[in-house]
Parts: C-alpha cells; sequence; structure tokens
C-alpha cells in the first residue's frame, strides 16, 4: 500500500476492501467516504498505518448469521436471516440497533457497524460498535406475527449478546413494539432483568427521551452549525425525508424552534404542505404511523395538500434539509436541485442517505453539511444514558436527559470543528466527524495490543 501520497492510499486501500468482499457496494461506500477523509491525517500518523489499524477496523471482530424460522396466523412457516455484526469493542460494549427490513444483508450491516464505531465514539461515552437485523419485513404482520418473530430471532440472538458484551437497539423496522418482544424473550431465556436492550419502555427500564433523541439530535446539530452562520431554525423553511421515528422528532423539534417543516415521505411517496406541518398536524401522523401503521398518502388525502407518487421530496424548495428515512436517498442530482433551489444547510438524521456524488456536491457548494455519523449521533447517545441509568437502577428526568443529549450534540459539533475546519476558514464537518471519531478507537486499538 502507497503511504506517500493520499489519492493513491485511498486507491489502494479500497482495492484492498473490495478484493475481500466485491459485491458489499454499500460498505465500500462507507468505507471510501471515512478513508478519503483520513488519508491526509494518517500520512502525518504513519503510526496508525504500521499498526495496520484502518485494516483491522474494517475487518468485524465477529459476524454471527442464523436462521429465524416462524409460523404466520395461518401456519404457514416462514424463514428469514438474522445476523449480528459485532464490529469493534475497543472502547465498550458493542452497541447498536437492530433493522428489520427486506432489503437487509451483510453489505448493509457493514456498513451500518462501521459507521457505528466512529460515531459511538463521537459521542464520548463508553460503546464499542455493532449492528444486526433481518430481512423480516414487518409491513402488513399481525402483532402476534412480530411476536413470534421476535422470540424467534432473540432465541438465537441471546447467546451472543448481554449487558458487557452487546447491547442491541432499534433501527428502521424496530420501534417500541418489536423492542418489547425481543426484551421479553431475553428475559424468559436467561431468567435475568439487565440493561441489554436500549429503547426499552419508559415503565421497563427505558430511558426518557430515547424515542425523541435521534430527532432531536439531528436538529440540535443543524442548530449548532446554523449559529456559525449566524443563523437559526426561525422562519426557515424545512424539507425531511420518512415518516417513521427519526423524521417524527426532528419534525417536532423544528416546530417547537420556529421552522416550517413542508415535507416528509415514505417508501411510496412524499408530502409537501406549503403551510407548515403544524403540531395538530403532526400528531395525525404519528397516529397514521405508530398506531395505524399507514401510508403517508393519507396525510394528503385529510389535509388536500400534494402527493407526489414514488418520489422523494428533494424537489421542494426549501432553506434547510434533514434526509431522516434511509441509505443513498439523495443523489447528486437531488443534491444539485438543493444547493440551486437555496438549501443552506443539509443534517442527516438517516444514517449514508447521501450518495458519493451528494456528499462532493455539498462540500464542493460549501454548505453546511453534517454527516449522519456526527448529527444522528443523539439517538446512541440517549441509549449510552439509557444504559448508565440501568446500571445504576435509577431513572432520570426528561429534562435531566435533554440537557445532557443537547450537551452531547454540541461537543460532537465542536469536535467536528476541531477536526474538520480547513486553511480557509470551512468547516468540513465529514472530515472533522471521521477523525474525531477515528482517533479513540485507534488509540484504544494501540493500546490493548494486537487484537
Ligand atoms: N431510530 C434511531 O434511533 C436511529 C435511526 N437512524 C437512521 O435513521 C433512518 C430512519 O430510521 P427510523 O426512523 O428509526 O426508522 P423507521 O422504521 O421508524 O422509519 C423509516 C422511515 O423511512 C422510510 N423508508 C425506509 N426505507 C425506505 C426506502 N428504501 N425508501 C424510502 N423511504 C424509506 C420508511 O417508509 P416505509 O414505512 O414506507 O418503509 C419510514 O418512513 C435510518 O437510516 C436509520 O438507520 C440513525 C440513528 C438512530
Ligand atoms: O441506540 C442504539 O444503540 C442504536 C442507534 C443506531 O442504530 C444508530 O445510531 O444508527
Amino acid at each position: 500500500m502507497n503511504i506517500n501520497d493520499p489519492k493513491t492510499f485511498v486507491d489502494d486501500f479500497m482495492q484492498y476492501v473490495k478484493t475481500k468482499d466485491p459485491l458489499q457496494y454499500e460498505f465500500h461506500q462507507a468505507v471510501e467516504e471515512v478513508v478519503e477523509s483520513l488519508s491526509d491525517f494518517l500520512l502525518k500518523n504513519p503510526r496508525y498505518l504500521h499498526s495496520k489499524i484502518l485494516e483491522r477496523m474494517v475487518e468485524p471482530e465477529r459476524i454471527i448469521q442464523f436462521r429465524v424460522p416462524w409460523a404466520d396466523d395461518q401456519g404457514n412457516i416462514h424463514i428469514n436471516r438474522g445476523y449480528r455484526i459485532e464490529m469493534n469493542s475497543a472502547i465498550g460494549p458493542y452497541k447498536g440497533g437492530l433493522r428489520f427490513h427486506p432489503t437487509v444483508n451483510q453489505s448493509i450491516l457493514k456498513f451500518l457497524a462501521f459507521e457505528q464505531v466512529l460515531k459511538n465514539s463521537l459521542t464520548s461515552l463508553p460503546m464499542g460498535g455493532g449492528k444486526g437485523g433481518s430481512d423480516f419485513d414487518p409491513k402488513n404482520k399481525s402483532d402476534s406475527e412480530v411476536m413470534r418473530f421476535c422470540q424467534s430471532f432473540m432465541t438465537e440472538l441471546a447467546r451472543h449478546i448481554g449487558q458487557y458484551t452487546d447491547v442491541p437497539a432499534g433501527d428502521i423496522g424496530v420501534g417500541g413494539r418489536e423492542i418489547g418482544y425481543l426484551f421479553g424473550q431475553y428475559k424468559r431465556l436467561r431468567n435475568e432483568f439487565t440493561g441489554v436492550l436500549t429503547g426499552k419502555g419508559v415503565e421497563w427500564g427505558g430511558s426518557l427521551i430515547r424515542p425523541e433523541a435521534t430527532g432531536y439530535g439531528t436538529v440540535y446539530f443543524a442548530k449548532e452549525m446554523l449559529e456559525t452562520i449566524g443563523e437559526s431554525f426561525e422562519n426557515k423553511v424545512v424539507a425531511i425525508s420518512g415518516s417513521g421515528n427519526v423524521a417524527q422528532f426532528a419534525a417536532e423539534k423544528v416546530i417547537e424552534l420556529g421552522g416550517k417543516v413542508v415535507t416528509l415521505s415514505d417508501s411510496s411517496g412524499s408530502i409537501y404542505d406549503p403551510d407548515g406541518i403544524d403540531r395538530k398536524k403532526l400528531d395525525f401522523i404519528m397516529e397514521l404511523k405508530n398506531i395505524h401503521r399507514g401510508r403517508i398518502r393519507e396525510y394528503a388525502d385529510k389535509f388536500g395538500v400534494s402527493y407526489l407518487d414514488k418520489q422523494r421530496p428533494w424537489s421542494i424548495k426549501c432553506d434547510i434539509a434533514l434526509p431522516c428515512a434511509t441509505e443513498n436517498e439523495i443523489n447528486g442530482e437531488e443534491a444539485k436541485t438543493l444547493v440551486e433551489n437555496g438549501c443552506i444547510a443539509v443534517a442527516e438524521g438517516a444514517n449514508m442517505p447521501s450518495t458519493m456524488d451528494a456528499v462532493h456536491h455539498f462540500l464542493n457548494s460549501k454548505i453546511l453539511f453534517g454527516p449522519g455519523k456526527a448529527a444522528n449521533a443523539g439517538g446512541v447517545a440517549v441509549s449510552g444514558l439509557e444504559m448508565t441509568q440501568n446500571s445504576m437502577r435509577l431513572a432520570w428526568s426528561r429534562e435531566e436527559v435533554d440537557n445532557k443529549l443537547h450537551s452531547i450534540m454540541k461537543n460532537i459539533h465542536q469536535m467536528c470543528v476541531k477536526y474538520g475546519t480547513e486553511s480557509n476558514g470551512f468547516v468540513n464537518y465529514v472530515k472533522g466527524a471521521n477523525i474525531g471519531g477515528f482517533v479513540k478507537v485507534a488509540n484504544s486499538m494501540m493500546a490493548q495490543g494486537l487484537v
């Protein structure tokens, strides 16, 4: 590997990663973004190169893959595939969500686990990185089908996790309902009540503010970025994608800060409400999505606004964009449209929602761009606070947790500024987040020997 020239170094390293796992495109994308922004730093700090820290970091410590058999309400048998990627435990137990979605495969989970390692490091809490899930689709399943699936999934997963080993949580398709069924089965198998999962209900060990944390945290991070240019959310037009956990609470916080949320979406299409989604309309969405598990189109029918069938919301003119649905949901063309329409800030609530082309376009346009591993770290940060509360056997108030979340997001922002400020004063938050997250993990790996 050429360690003298940054560009050759990135090409050589990516060749190494691609040769090992040629079809894992999402994983390649996540690694490339990190290596691209770390290359200068690594060449100036060759001890990390000599210890092959990066080569070790892209190799999961362990991958667990298993069969998940379950029966539907008619008695038909289904077989899904379950996974847990235990990526890196240098700074704490593996920590990261479970995703239930038909697209789940090893490449997607490895990209998410790799991002999680750096994200968790940025929170400053003692958490390693992991991710898991299944290609099971909870959509259009009854509660009892979801419960039977979760019980079967946990029957195998239980032997690999634990409060000091690996602490999963939710992600796409895994919310409070699923965490409840998973926790119930773990407790039954192990006969112990511990903080083995986060995102639990507040009556049985969960933390206040955990449901809100990712969305709120994304907005807190965006607020910090805006302040660097003397701006705020007040009277800003905000486009949000998704309408799940992250999108709902990002919208709630934007409304609270005086912004106007004009879009939300799901995998079928987007709604555009030029008058803005107010508190009452957001309550309708929360009930529609969290209780009736309906489609975003029903919002357009109810409030008589436009529905953009099979379209993402990025053609809508906005000041601030918060992608909160899924990976690669903003491509280069859409990034161009956003910038041409006057968008001044993008903060990623989702994991890797911008393609490489989109990231390059945002950075070259010099708008404020907060990458997911920094901007959406509030969710896992409050999961870390849930673990702390579980260990102490007590529960903090809503205000206490929210204040801690706010200050963690401010610290992450400062860390990005510290490592990402370029000679012309521009803050490259991608570079800042990647270097800031890397240093602590890399130093801990060096201290712990060749493991
Ligand atoms: N929950 C958390 O604490 C954290 C989540 N994240 C990330 O935030 C993002 C959203 O997660 P979360 O809100 O928890 O998940 P939810 O399952 O609650 O919501 C996901 C939302 O995204 C939409 N969506 C999913 N897949 C696609 C797709 N392929 N195309 C378009 N829309 C899609 C869903 O629509 P539909 O219902 O039609 O599928 C839904 O509106 C993910 O990237 C996740 O990894 C990051 C940090 C923490
Ligand atoms: O709270 C957690 O542990 C998981 C959060 C998560 O999956 C993420 O940050 O992407």
